[in-house]
């Protein structure tokens, strides 16, 4: 895991949660702090990626072509489009993890609400949640999650603070039930798929980012499992984060639960913007097989 630098510094004004009022009013102080808006937004993205053989030398393939959007702050967003249609590749561009593949050329430009930014800057204020997520299967979830706080908090906090933060999660996630459950493995039961997902996001939540990237968060889930994750998600947004999830074709319950939509074909965008706004358009549109919801 890698240290994450604080995303807390930007200029922009508080919000402040329901949750923390309540619990404020009960005494109780809440360790994660109200985060700061971050509203992403991209035009013209184009990623291209050198072709592997001798004879391909020298040539590329262009996987993404001009594509724009946003992720507005408080909202859930998701990328949706056809298996190689390059959800991943747009998702890993947004937050900066394109310099992981050699000889990358990534272009377009990026903005954080509303002011330029460079891709990197991107990586240091977002947490981005893997699809194929590695956690310890011997251990619980409220010890999963405090074994993350070593990781990505200042270790000049006590243990008390840390134990705070890891409540924190636990409730915002609505883990409190699993608290004292293995995460588990072929082998041996432990949590719920749903539940084992939204530790994997409460892992990455323990730093407190304003924006949250997730590569197909409900992948193998079964549709109840699924709608516990993107629940959890529209809840995480609802307190002021941004959410970027990329999602091979929802079932409908779960489109019905997302914001906005980039709808990409072939690195192509064909849409970006509002759900309500693709219904309306829907009549009048030609989409590619499968881009749509089950
Ligand atoms: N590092 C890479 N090197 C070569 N080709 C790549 C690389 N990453 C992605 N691609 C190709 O780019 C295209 C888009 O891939 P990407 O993984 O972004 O699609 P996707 O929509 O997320 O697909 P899926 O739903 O199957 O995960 C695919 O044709 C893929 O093979």
């Amino acid at each position: 895991m890698e240290q994450k630098e604080d995303c807390n510094d930007w200029e922009q004004p508080l919000l402040k949660k329901e949750t923390d009022v309540a619990a404020e009013m009960a005494g109780q102080q809440l360790a994660l702090k109200p985060i700061k808006p971050v509203g992403l937004s991209w035009r013209g993205v184009s990623l291209s990626i050198p072709l592997k053989g001798k004879k391909n030398k020298g040539k590329t393939k262009e996987i993404l072509h001009q594509v724009s959007g946003t992720a507005p702050a408080g909202r859930v967003t998701a990328i949706m489009g056809p298996t190689g249609s390059g959800k991943s590749s747009l998702l890993n561009a947004l937050a900066g993890r394109v310099s992981f593949i050699k000889g990358a050329t990534l272009e377009g430009e990026l903005s954080v609400n509303g002011m330029p930014v460079e891709y990197g800057v991107v990586r240091r204020l977002c947490a981005y949640v893997v699809q194929d997520d590695v956690l310890y299967s011997f251990l619980t979830v409220q010890e999963t999650l405090t074994l993350a706080t070593h990781f990505y908090l200042p270790s000049a906090l006590s243990e008390q603070e840390k134990a705070t933060y890891v409540r924190d999660v636990i409730n915002a996630l609505g883990l409190a039930k699993a608290r004292n459950t293995i995460i588990g493995d072929g082998q041996v039961r432990g949590v719920s798929g749903g539940e084992r997902k939204r530790v994997s996001v409460g892992v990455e939540l323990i730093s407190n980012p304003s924006l949250l990237f997730l590569d197909e968060p409900t992948s193998g889930l079964d549709s109840f499992q699924a709608q516990s994750v993107m629940s959890a998600m529209g809840s995480l947004a609802q307190s002021g984060r941004t959410v970027v999830a990329a999602i091979h074709q929802p079932r409908s319950s779960i489109f019905d639960l997302l914001d906005m939509l980039v709808l990409v074909s072939e690195g192509r965008i064909i849409y970006a913007g509002s759900r309500r706004g693709l219904i309306l358009r829907l009549p009048g549109m030609v989409l590619p097989p499968s881009v749509l919801p089950q």
